[in-house]
């Protein structure tokens, strides 16, 4: 059995004191909910204050990028170590952002995940299509072809540990979700594409997240279809009661 995982991408989002306000506020909504894991992902410069802020919850941290050197001239970059050093235990790596905005590749996506596994820290991995991909019929093909790269040369127990993000770029902060049935539908790709890399056991552990405009009045909905295991929430993950709307689902 799969343990829920919804995370938050606060993107570029929240300074220190509004990101410390934001989950004070949300803790007292979610302190009761053991059954999901809970996820809230600042800015790299509110990671050290929320990572102090949540002590003692039941929430997460993750950051939304990691560089896979261990240190060295790579100016404006953090490392897996930086991070793990704050607290953080998840990283968000190759949002579709960062692939459109700022040259992210599928090669970096994978050496990214690698990098943060060496460190212990758990890889939610996104993936999905644009528009353009899904109107041509290729979508599943696609989505297939960016897990391959980016679980490529990790093993099946690393894979078993990670997170994988289901995100269409047509639904991210546009208010087009995609129907329960769409993103089942390439979430049991995904898991289809993971067994036949590895084995039916680490299939059946990855979890797979839907992400793309998730509201507090769809996730009743996604979480009952049987491949999809989380959300990783972006503007609704901004305000505490629809967040933890969405964590503490039905
Ligand atoms: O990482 C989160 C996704 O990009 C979804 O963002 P959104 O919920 O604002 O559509």
């Amino acid at each position: 059995m799969r343990k829920p995982i919804i995370a938050g991408n606060w993107k570029m989002n929240n300074t220190v004191a509004a990101g410390t306000a934001l989950v004070k506020e949300l803790a007292p909504l979610v302190k009761d909910n053991n059954a999901v894991d809970i996820v809230v992902c600042p800015t790299f410069t509110a990671l050290a204050a929320v990572c102090e802020a949540v002590k003692g919850t039941n929430i997460h941290v993750g950051a939304q990028n990691v560089h896979w050197e261990k240190s060295g001239a790579f100016t404006g970059e953090i490392s897996a170590e930086m991070l793990t050093e704050l607290g953080v235990e998840y990283v968000v790596i190759g949002h579709s952002e960062r692939r459109e905005m700022f040259g992210e590749t599928d090669e970096y996506v994978n050496k990214r995940a690698k990098a943060a596994l060496a460190a212990g820290i758990t890889p939610i991995i996104c993936c999905g299509e644009t528009l353009e991909t899904r109107e041509a019929g290729t979508t599943n093909d696609f989505v297939s072809g960016q897990i391959k790269a980016a679980l490529e040369g990790l093993t099946a127990q690393q894979v078993a540990s990670l997170v994988i993000a289901y995100e269409p770029i047509w639904a991210i902060g546009t208010g087009k979700t995609a129907t329960f049935e769409q993103a089942e539908e390439v979430c049991a790709c995904i898991r289809e594409t993971v067994k036949a890399m590895f084995d039916e056991a680490t299939s059946d552990a990855v979890r797979i997240q839907y992400g793309g405009s998730v509201k507090p009045a769809t996730i009743d909905g996604l979480m009952q279809k049987p491949n999809v295991d989380g959300a990783l929430v972006g503007g609704a993950s901004l305000k505490a009661a629809d967040f933890s709307a969405i964590v503490n689902f039905k």
